[in-house]
């Protein structure tokens, strides 16, 4: 059987094939703002390469890891070998990756001798047993999973946002480097330009969840359900416990002793720790709505000091990554199908917090693709910094 990298049935029109002229902007951005690479590190070459790391991907039948694939192969990223990493479920199946096939192979003790870069989307238990076990063989992890992400000494990277806190960390030198969670990803692309400008103080956060973050068999039931639903009959309810397609509900991750659930509580814990600091007060709302791969947040920010609508909007058109679909006129903002399948975190309804008498409060509309900058992307982009 071969797992073909094809776009998704969910693939959405991009926004390079909308009319509108602010969308086509918001595309050119796109393209012209790739994250700059720290000018110390090597000139990237392009695919198949002597000189490149051997890369395997952990968890490559997964929607994260087919994704990984996608990513690696948009950015040329550079690689001598490749390995292909699953379950005993997956072994033995094909993947066509850069005009070659490979085959699964079950992911073991041996599986990263001679391996220099692992990207790990297999769940936190498979990270937790074989990341260490993998970078003490000298293979520099990128992990998905939220497994060492609080862990003192294990940086956690959102490549536009703190790059410097990689470090010395290399390809084949050993090591684990943490993706953060997909909706800090999100939320951080587009909170941190405004943070580091003038101080961001307090964050409400409200989110808007795909499909996507709960893996290919969400997604899948999503589908399923929107179809049966349509038709008529009962949903099939095998990976949520209720009715998804048509509804919304709060985020499925285990709800904590405070009434936080996981995902609220790594939004808070993940953003203090790639912000290095604790003197922001966070609180965040998770729901999980019936979107297929892109996240949309809503942003409340306090600020330590004044700013202006145009000077945020400013701020925010020439960070890395971001577009801003902001059309008030013809009330077009930021949906989850323009950040589909796209690199780039789009951010609007940038506007001042009228529940304040000065110009300390801003509020945000952010949508990004899930699968691709909350996870594959950032990872792929963490991995170019090891080069
Ligand atoms: N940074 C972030 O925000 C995000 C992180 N993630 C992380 O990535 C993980 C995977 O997500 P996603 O791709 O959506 O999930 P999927 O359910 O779509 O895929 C899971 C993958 O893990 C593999 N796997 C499962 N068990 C094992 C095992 N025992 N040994 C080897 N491989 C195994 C599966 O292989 P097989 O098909 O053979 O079973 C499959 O390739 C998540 O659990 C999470 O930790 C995911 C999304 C966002
Ligand atoms: N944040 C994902 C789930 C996920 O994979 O999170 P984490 O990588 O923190 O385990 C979601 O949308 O549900």
């Amino acid at each position: 059987m071969q797992l073909q990298l094809q776009p998704c049935s969910c693939q959405s029109p991009s926004p390079r094939h909308l009319t509108s002229s602010s969308l086509r902007s918001a595309a050119l951005e796109q393209r012209r703002r790739r994250p700059s690479r720290p000018a110390n590190k090597c000139v990237v070459r392009a695919g198949k390469t002597a000189d490149g790391p051997t890369v395997a991907i952990v968890g490559v039948s997964g929607a994260v890891g087919k994704e990984f694939l996608r990513v690696l192969t948009e950015r040329n990223f550079p690689y001598k070998d490749m390995k292909m990493l699953a379950s005993a479920r997956s072994a033995g199946k094909q993947v066509d990756f850069d005009g070659q096939h490979y085959t699964v192979e079950e992911l073991n003790e041996q599986s990263f001798k001679g391996v220099d870069i692992a990207l790990f989307s297999a769940g936190g238990s498979i990270s937790k047993k074989f990341g260490p076990l993998a970078a003490d063989q000298g293979t520099t992890v990128v992990d998905n999973s939220s497994a060492f992400r609080m862990t003192e000494g294990v940086p956690l990277i959102i490549p536009e946002v703190n790059p410097e806190d990689i470090g010395s960390l290399k390809a084949g030198q050993g090591g684990i480097i943490a993706n953060p969670n997909c909706s800090t990803i999100i939320a951080l692309m587009a909170a941190t330009p405004i943070h580091k400008a003038v101080g961001i103080k307090r964050m409400v956060i409200s989110t808007y969840q795909a499909a996507s973050g709960a893996g290919q068999a969400a997604m899948d039931e999503l589908e399923l359900q929107t179809r049966e639903v349509l038709e008529g009959k009962q949903p099939t309810t095998q990976i949520f416990p209720f009715q998804y397609a048509f509804n919304l509900f709060s985020h499925n991750s285990p709800m904590g002793p405070n009434g936080y659930n996981e995902e609220e509580m790594k939004m808070v814990k993940e953003t203090k720790k790639i912000w290095k600091t604790e003197d922001v007060a966070i609180t965040a709302t998770c729901i999980r709505v019936p979107i297929m791969r892109a996240h949309a947040e809503s942003l409340n920010l306090e600020l330590a000091s004044d700013l202006s609508e145009s000077k945020a909007k400013e701020i925010l058109s020439s960070a890395a990554g971001v577009s801003l679909i902001d059309d008030r006129e013809h009330n077009r903002f930021p949906t989850p199908l323009d950040a589909s399948n796209n690199d780039d975190v789009y951010v609007g309804r940038i506007r001042r917090d009228i529940s304040r008498q000065d110009e300390c409060g801003l509020d945000l509309f952010v949508c990004g693709d899930q699968i691709k900058k909350g996870a594959a992307l950032n990872a792929v982009q963490i991995a170019e910094l090891l080069l």
